[in-house]
């Protein structure tokens, strides 16, 4: 008998939907070249009974600041808990890590699980690969699934001979795509690759024909170079084309038109609040480079949090982009927002479980996402619907090996769907097929700015409004951001120092939201004598608002509680510890947000230490948060190591976060006697002993 397993086990954890959809095609490659196994969330990981797992194949990405994601956190504690050396010793595996080397952690969550499956008795039986979001997944991705085929049959019995045979031809045929710009492709092949339940509301002779488009404007070709493109080359490494699974059934009944269009059919980890906007306020002037917008919302008794947590916002997808891209695809708009659907199909991916008696409109509006950077197998399925044959070539070049420069190029541009339709003008997918190619549309995360014991019943949050122009100077924008500033009607920017919110409580704005759970326990510590400090310049310093807002209204409660002994007041203020506090912004005239509440806060003691980094007031002397913290290094050695503070940083992931961690090891080599590897080594000591915290984003 053979020493192969007969099955493999994928197990997969993912925050934003890229390890999910990884890991199913993975699976469905794997099935298709006659392997058989199971393709599963980490977070069931008890129905596996890993243990008797002898394929095991992990594709894991990462959230926060290096941490696992949110729903395979059962996962990593049965992991970590897990004394048994010998528990996986049946077992050989690989990982497919997804990162970000914008974060310092890179890939943290795949090294640390390959760390301890081997520590656990598991043997690799191929290296694992790292993928970079910042440079593109696909370019380790890839080739990682490309010799993931050759590694397998070492550790893997095949099941099914004749279908491999069979999926070998077939990817011999995707990998080597001989270019014949004279083999048009025609409106009827076409046909053929539209699944049957499309052709019950896609009028396929239509579909085919130039329509009135009058959102057309919306959409910017791209600028590409296909010089590289000739005639006759050879073209290889191209990704799979997602398997055709989803389908979309038809209802008898449609939604009047002039129905509120419902949030029912986005999929969040809790359930979804309307809240009610109570005020808002522009915290930067006109001629600030940002435009950045506080915002109140009244959430009633429904929402409990504490200072630190943060909340999810369910923003749909811009309107007009939605409209113009049904004007494009579907013969009739109007019953893209009316004819309802079930969206139905062998493992549905996760963001489509909900997807029940849905418009089109509602599905690219709610459900996938129209805006991030398309992946390689999304363009390489548009090739397969668009009939202009020097079209469908380039779009299949794009997606080689060969045409990564134009690949990178389309990633720079940063293009919406719409804008990739206007590219290829022949192109015309059925909405299927975009169903089982585009990223889920994800909700948007703000860290919570206030403390409910000043706010009852309230959450405030601040956020830039992303509004830029790409490298040809395009316009693009963000989704929940300037979607929200829409909203909220466009308040006029601060002209004065300080600003007032504006009470737009009489307009019913409603805004869905949901709690997200605090995993990185980002939270005050609950001993009021522990001194902190608070970096977070820009955007990053929302969530210390609330925490000094927290510590503020708890030396208030204790203060009216009254004091023994001759120096009461003094001996209060003793039992809350020292708070600095590292600040940065550009421009003190222009975009110095929630000033005038920091200045309350020293005013009345709750900061012991502003400190200001102003980056543009003086070019030449331009001041960031961690040349402030290298100015403090005694001070700051003393209240973190001797008084023992917690420190936590908020912002930017890669410039700030990097720039302070760099101060923070210098501290302890002056004055911890540490050499930097053992400094950064007490560095991680801290942050899981929750002495150092951080809330990053890239
Ligand atoms: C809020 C956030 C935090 C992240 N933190 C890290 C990190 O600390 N280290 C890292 O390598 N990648 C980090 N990433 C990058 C993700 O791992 C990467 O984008 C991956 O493709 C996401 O896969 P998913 O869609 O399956 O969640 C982070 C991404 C986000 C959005």
């Amino acid at each position: 008998m053979s020493d192969k397993a007969s099955s493999y086990t994928i197990l997969w954890a993912s925050q934003t939907g890229n390890a999910e959809w990884i890991a199913k095609s993975i699976h469905s490659e794997a099935k298709e070249r006659g392997y058989v196994g199971d393709c599963l969330p980490m977070d069931v990981y008890e129905t596996v009974g890993l243990d008797k797992v002898r394929v095991l194949i992990i594709v894991a990405a990462n959230t926060g600041d290096g941490d696992p994601p949110d729903h395979s956190l059962k996962f990593w504690r049965f992991m970590r808990r897990n004394k048994d050396t010998g528990y996986f010793k049946s077992c050989q595996y690989t990982i497919l890590g997804l990162g970000d080397t914008n974060y310092t952690n890179f890939n943290n969550t795949a090294k640390r699980l390959d760390r301890r499956l081997k520590d656990l008795g598991a043997t690799s039986f191929y290296p694992k690969g790292l993928a970079d979001d910042a440079e593109g997944l696909e370019s380790v991705v890839d080739p990682w699934i490309e010799k993931l085929w050759d590694a397998l049959p070492k550790v893997l019995e095949k099941n099914n001979e004749g279908s491999s045979e069979k999926v070998d031809d077939l990817a011999k045929k995707v990998e080597e795509v001989k270019i014949e710009p004279t083999n048009p492709y025609s409106p009827d092949e076409r046909a053929k690759n539209i699944p049957p339940e499309a052709e019950k509301y896609l009028n396929l002779e239509n579909s085919l024909v130039e329509k009135k488009k009058t959102k057309d404007h919306l959409g910017h070709a791209l600028k590409l170079d296909f010089s590289g493109l000739q005639s006759g080359m050879q073209l290889s490494g191209m990704p799979r084309v997602p398997a055709a699974s989803i389908k979309l059934v038809r209802l008898e009944a449609t939604r009047p038109i002039n129905e509120t269009p419902s949030t029912q059919c986005v999929v969040t980890p809790a359930p979804i609040t309307e809240a009610s906007v109570s005020r808002v306020q522009c915290l930067t002037t006109q001629e600030a480079m940002k435009r950045t917008l506080h915002v109140e919302l009244d959430i009633g008794e429904g929402l409990d949090y504490e200072p630190g947590d943060a909340f999810g916002v369910v923003a749909p997808n811009d309107e007009s982009l939605v409209e113009a891209i049904l004007e494009r695809l579907v013969p009739s708009t109007a019953e893209a927002y009316q004819a309802l659907y079930n969206v139905e199909g062998d493992g549905l991916p996760t963001h489509l479980q909900n997807s029940k008696s849905v418009t089109l409109a509602d599905l690219l509006r709610n459900v996938v996402d129209l805006t991030t950077t398309p992946r390689k197998a999304l363009l390489r399925m548009l090739a397969d619907y668009t009939s202009n044959a020097e079209e469908k070539t380039k779009l299949i070049y794009i997606s080689s090996k060969q045409g990564v420069a134009q690949f990178n190029s389309v990633r720079e541009q940063v293009p919406t769907l719409l804008d990739i339709l206007k590219t290829f003008p022949s192109c015309n997918p059925p909405i299927e097929r975009l169903l089982d190619a585009l990223p889920p549309h994800m909700p948007r995360y703000y860290s919570i700015a206030s403390s409910p014991l000043k706010f009852p019943g309230k959450i405030h949050f601040a956020f830039n409004i992303i509004d830029y122009k790409n490298i040809y100077d395009v316009p693009r924008k963000g989704v929940a951001t300037p979607w929200l500033d829409q909203l909220t009607g466009y308040v006029a920017a601060r002209s004065t120092k300080t600003g007032n919110m504006v009470d737009v409580a009489a307009k019913s704005i409603k805004v869905p939201i949901f709690r997200k759970e605090n995993t990185n326990a980002f939270i005050l510590p609950s001993d009021t004598k522990r001194p902190l400090v608070l970096i977070g310049p820009g955007t990053g310093i929302a969530p210390f608002i609330g925490f000094l807002q927290h510590r503020q209204q708890q030396l208030r409660i204790r203060k009216s509680m009254g004091g023994v002994g001759t120096h009461p007041s003094r001996d209060i203020k003793k039992e809350f510890g020292d708070i600095w506090v590292y600040y940065g912004f550009r421009e003190r005239a222009k975009d110095y947000l929630f000033e005038q509440e920091l200045e309350e806060f020293v005013k009345d003691g709750t900061i012991t230490n502003l400190r200001l980094a102003i980056s543009r007031d003086e070019p030449e002397n331009k001041t960031y948060v961690q040349d402030l913290i290298r100015k403090d290094l005694d001070k700051l050695y003393e209240l973190i190591v001797n008084q023992d503070a917690a420190c936590y940083v908020c912002g930017d992931a890669k410039g700030m976060a990097k720039g302070v961690n760099d101060a923070l090891v210098e501290m302890l080599v002056q004055h911890h006697q540490l050499d930097v590897v053992a400094a950064n080594k007490l560095l991680i000591e801290w942050m899981g002993s929750r002495k150092y915290l951080r809330d990053l984003w890239a």
